[in-house]
């Protein structure tokens, strides 16, 4: 069964003064709204544990044992002798004494020697270089310190309060490993076998690092292991976001939240922008009760008895009912209503209805508003920073929703709609935020342009770093561009100075460093013009993908097609936020989100975005073609520094 569409239940429970939450259920939240792991069947969880305790025990060795294993003369013979030892003590016995339960299941039993193979290696490494400090100092080499360090199972737990909450929550869990290094620094290390969830992993282990006392002082990991080793190190002041994220997602799941109707925004049209239904009347409170009566009648007709929830919220292009559904009914059924509703709420498509803690049906609105540039307040700008955040669009509750490049959690963009869903548009005006929050001592840009109309009037800007390139003109060369960022980011890195990211750079030396946003439309074209093109700028897409956010170089790429052809397995892992427009299918939608719903909406800058935890629904700002001509050529920021 498709768990996410069960409604969550969480192991809430009223602990004394506050509510109390595991990190499992906040994980298994956002895991469920992007399930792109293989995580939870009972003898994967099984396979799971018997690799922890492997890790744990290897760990737990007495001195004897681990001179014995590093005795060898090479890193691959310690690697060789500590997996031969895990397997004697802890999986042979394992796979023995678990024999009937794991028949039939050989492929997984396969994909755990394969995790152990990279995990012993992983620890021989550790041991070596320790090995190699111990020597370089003049010590004697003693395994045990570098484990000792070590602490497997550390259960933690975390009071967290909120002066929008109703109560405090509690927040508990048990964090992998918590290595401490001399100096007193600590850093939290999630073990993932099997294909990972990177987000939820992320979050799950930030949520661990916050729970160390002295989390301003520590790092943390996530380290992979299946099909091949990856490791993916945080530090602790980089992470400031997602945590005030995750405590907001927290906040929800523990029910301490205060509900927010927003007011009905009337929004001006954008000039040349026609509405979706054409209406002379603007939305009153007497329509929406009218269209609360038919959604409901329709929802009857379908069988999905349902109790309205709140008040309905009023977005510029939607309006938001929440509904329970009544005794029997499953919330899986309204997925499929969506066809009759269109029909009997006369909309041009069928309403966008998602499932979760409660189903929310967002209706189109019958006086659709676009949200013009004019109306929003840019975010603010840092005299010496800039400003990293990127304009996403509007939400239902009328405030602008922004992607912090800073964060980990969309340091790089993947854009993706239909031909006419506004994705060219969304780019242009994302471009034209950045460029009104930032000197173009802050901010670079490159701009790779397919189609040769969407950054067609960036040409001249100073805020370019290169002339824009057109693919197809005989002097664009895109591996060239990428490369030369490629050996920016490295030179970059070279000259951190111990600094921990640019901005760290930034702070200590007190003068600008530029971001640098690459940005470009169909990428999807230039990426299969062949199959060699494809590898290579895959590749380079990779490297700046995985290591560009620390150093201020950041990637915007948008595709009309989001098919697996396009967006390959780096591309996933290696854009974290999701800007997705209408797409021409379910299929399509689950590719950016892992969840249908994109597929319904509504053109012209209708949009959900992803970072962590389920997609949210936004209205793309309108910029007219005069106004961002202007912000483009201008080479003054345009909003006021605090
Ligand atoms: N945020 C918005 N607000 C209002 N109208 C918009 C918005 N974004 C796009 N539109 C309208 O939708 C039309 C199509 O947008 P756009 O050219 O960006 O689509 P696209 O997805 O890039 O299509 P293509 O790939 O064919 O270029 C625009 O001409 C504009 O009228």
């Amino acid at each position: 069964m498709n768990q996410r569409l069960q409604p969550p239940s969480f192991s809430r429970e009223a602990a004394g003064s506050g509510v109390e939450i595991s990190v499992s259920d906040v994980r298994q939240q956002i895991y469920l709204a992007d399930p792109s792991s293989g995580t939870g069947s009972p003898s994967c969880c099984e396979l799971g544990s018997a690799f922890h305790r492997l890790i744990a025990s290897l760990l737990n060795s007495s001195l004897s044992e681990l001179s014995t294993i590093f005795s060898g003369a090479s890193v691959d013979d310690w690697s060789a002798e500590l997996r031969d030892f895990g397997y004697r003590r802890e999986l042979g016995p394992f796979l023995v004494g678990n024999a009937a339960a794991l028949h039939g299941r050989g492929d997984a039993v396969m994909n755990l020697w394969a995790a152990v193979n990279e995990a012993t290696h992983w620890l021989a490494e550790l041991f070596w270089d320790h090995r190699q400090r111990q020597l370089r100092d003049g010590k004697r080499f003693n395994p045990c310190e570098l484990a000792n360090w070590f602490q497997a199972e550390v259960p933690l737990r975390l009071e967290l309060t909120d002066a929008a909450w109703t109560q405090p929550v509690i927040l508990k869990g048990v964090a992998d490993s918590v290595l401490s290094l001399p100096g007193g620094r600590r850093c939290v290390i999630e073990y993932k076998l099997g294909k990972t969830a990177p987000q939820a992993d992320l979050c799950q282990t930030t949520l661990y690092h916050q729970m160390l006392n002295d989390a301003g002082n520590s790092s943390l990991a996530v380290i992979g292991f299946l099909p091949k080793r990856s490791e993916r190190l945080i530090e602790g002041d980089q992470i400031g976001d997602l945590q005030q994220q995750l405590k907001t997602l927290i906040g929800k799941l523990a029910g301490v939240d205060r509900p927010r109707v927003a007011p009905l925004p009337q929004r001006k049209p954008a000039p040349t922008a026609t509405p979706v239904v054409s209406t002379s009347n603007p939305t009153t409170e007497a329509d929406v009760q009218s269209i609360a009566k038919r959604l409901k009648a329709a929802l009857n007709e379908a069988d999905c008895e349902s109790n309205f929830v709140g008040e309905p919220i009023i977005g510029p292009t939607f309006i938001r009912f929440t509904v329970n559904p009544a005794r029997g009914v499953s919330p899986k059924k309204y997925l499929s209503i969506g066809d009759l509703l269109q029909i009997r709420l006369q909309s041009n498509r069928p309403p966008v209805i998602q499932t979760g803690a409660a189903i929310t049906i967002d209706v189109q609105r019958p006086d659709r508003q676009f949200v013009a540039w004019d109306d929003i307040d840019l975010p603010a700008s840092d005299p010496l920073h800039g400003c990293a955040k990127v304009l996403v669009g509007v939400g239902l509750d009328g405030k602008v929703r922004t992607a912090d490049l800073a964060d980990t959690t969309c340091s790089h963009l993947l854009v993706a709609g239909v031909s006419g869903s506004g994705k060219s548009e969304w780019l242009r005006t994302a471009v034209a935020g950045l460029i009104a929050t930032n000197t173009p001592e802050q901010l670079q840009l490159v701009a790779i342009d397919p189609k040769r109309v969407a950054f067609h009037d960036l040409q001249g800007s100073p805020y370019l770093r290169c002339p824009v390139v057109f693919p197809g003109d005989a002097d664009a060369d895109i591996i060239a561009v990428l490369d030369e960022l490629i050996e920016e980011m490295e030179e970059r890195y070279a000259s951190l100075d111990g600094c921990a990211s640019l901005a760290e750079w930034i702070n200590r030396h007190g003068k600008p460093v530029p971001r640098i946003v690459c940005v470009c439309d169909e990428y999807a074209d230039i990426m299969l013009a062949s199959t060699k093109q494809q590898k290579t700028i895959e590749s380079r897409i990779t490297r700046l993908g995985s290591k560009g956010r620390a150093c201020g170089i950041h990637l915007i790429l948008a595709t009309q097609q989001p098919s697996r052809r396009t967006i390959t397995g780096p591309i996933q892992s290696n854009l974290p936020g999701r800007v997705g427009l209408t797409m021409t299918s379910a299929t399509e939608s689950r590719m950016l989100f892992e969840q249908r719903g994109a597929e319904d909406l509504l053109m012209k800058g209708d949009l959900m975005f992803k970072d962590i935890g389920a997609p949210q629904r936004y209205q793309a700002v309108y910029l007219s073609d005069d106004q961002r001509r202007a912000i483009y050529l201008s080479s003054t920021r345009n909003v006021p520094t605090p």
